[in-house]
């Protein structure tokens, strides 16, 4: 269960004459959770796929469970598990016919009792009578996921596995991949919730075919060196408004209640907020990963404009 899982180096794709990803660089070891974060259509899903042998990139190097991404692509497809983002089950299907199917596709040795397994080892047992168009969004995706896993694939790519999904199901769904992970698959997985990052051993944030950031979240964190001061009070949007104008508040937040106001000068920042004490409760709070992303997207947009 040591060593790496993938390794690339400086890999890029264009789609005609858009640069979807650019020079990305990352390594993920075996048995680990690597969520991929970022914008809508920044490129996430094209990396997975390259990352993976699934896509070829224009250029780059890497290896994915020790295969060459070029010349061993078909070699790392066997052993790659793929959930879109889509349901693409059958939906006329019960459960059980389903998972049966798509292991006679794929040729699985001794079908039935793998079927069984997955089953019981999903928690599906009492489902597979029902008819996938019946099942909840959470449990159709646990369907979907059971029917990634028969061919025991070392690596795991998940696409917004849980869109949609409720938070319990959410929760559930990761105590699976946390099992999985336990024993030795890795997954890589993109995802839009901040608790789902949280939930992650690495994670990736790509934003306009840039990798951005990479690391544990306490990494991620740490590394951004922002603070951040919670302020409660009256006509907190108002509030806002007013406070992203001044020296050292670099971005703002309102979460309910409370507004996040977060900055990378300590003092200047201290000095923008003194005159609020007054009117408003204020209290230095942990940086939260929305706050990193916000500014890390600033700061990347703001950089393109100069160099433009
Ligand atoms: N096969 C393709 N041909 C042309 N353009 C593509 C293709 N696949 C993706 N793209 C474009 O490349 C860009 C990156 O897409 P990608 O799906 O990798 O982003 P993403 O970060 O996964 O987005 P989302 O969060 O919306 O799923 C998008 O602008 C998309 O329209």
């Amino acid at each position: 269960m040591s060593g790496l899982a993938i390794s690339v180096q400086n890999m890029n794709k264009y789609f005609g004459d858009r640069h979807v990803v650019k020079d990305l660089s990352l390594e993920i070891n075996t048995g680990r959770i690597c969520g991929f974060l970022g914008p809508n259509g920044s490129g996430k899903t094209t990396s997975i796929r390259m990352m993976c042998g699934l896509l070829t990139p224009d250029s780059g190097t890497g290896h994915c469970l020790g295969f060459d991404l070029y010349r061993e692509k078909e070699t790392i497809k066997r052993h790659v598990g793929y959930m879109t983002q889509h349901f693409s089950l059958w939906e006329n299907l019960t459960v059980q016919e389903n998972l049966r199917f798509i292991a006679r596709l794929q040729t699985i040795p001794r079908r039935e009792k793998k079927v069984e397994e997955i089953l019981q080892q999903m928690g599906l047992q009492d489902y597979r009578h029902q008819l996938a168009k019946r099942l909840s969004g959470g449990w159709k995706q646990r369907l979907a996921l059971s029917a990634s896993l028969l061919h025991n694939p070392k690596l795991l790519l998940l696409d917004e596995p849980t869109a949609g999904v409720d938070p319990n199901a959410r929760q559930e769904f990761w105590q699976i991949l946390h099992q999985l992970a336990d024993s030795g698959v890795t997954i890589l997985v993109s995802t839009h919730y901040m608790d789902e990052a949280e939930r992650c051993h690495q994670i990736a944030y790509i934003a306009y075919g840039n990798l951005l950031v990479q690391g544990s979240v306490d990494e991620v964190i740490k590394q951004q060196r922002l603070i951040t001061w919670a302020v409660r009070g009256e006509k907190l949007s108002h509030l806002e408004q007013q406070l992203i104008q001044l020296p050292g508040v670099e971005h703002t937040t309102l979460l309910g209640n409370v507004l996040h106001v977060t900055g990378s000068d300590p003092s200047q920042l201290d000095q923008s907020l003194a005159p609020f004490h007054q009117d408003y409760l204020l209290a230095q709070v942990d940086t939260g990963l929305e706050d990193i992303f916000a500014r890390l997207i600033k700061q990347h947009q703001q950089s393109t404009v100069v160099r433009n």
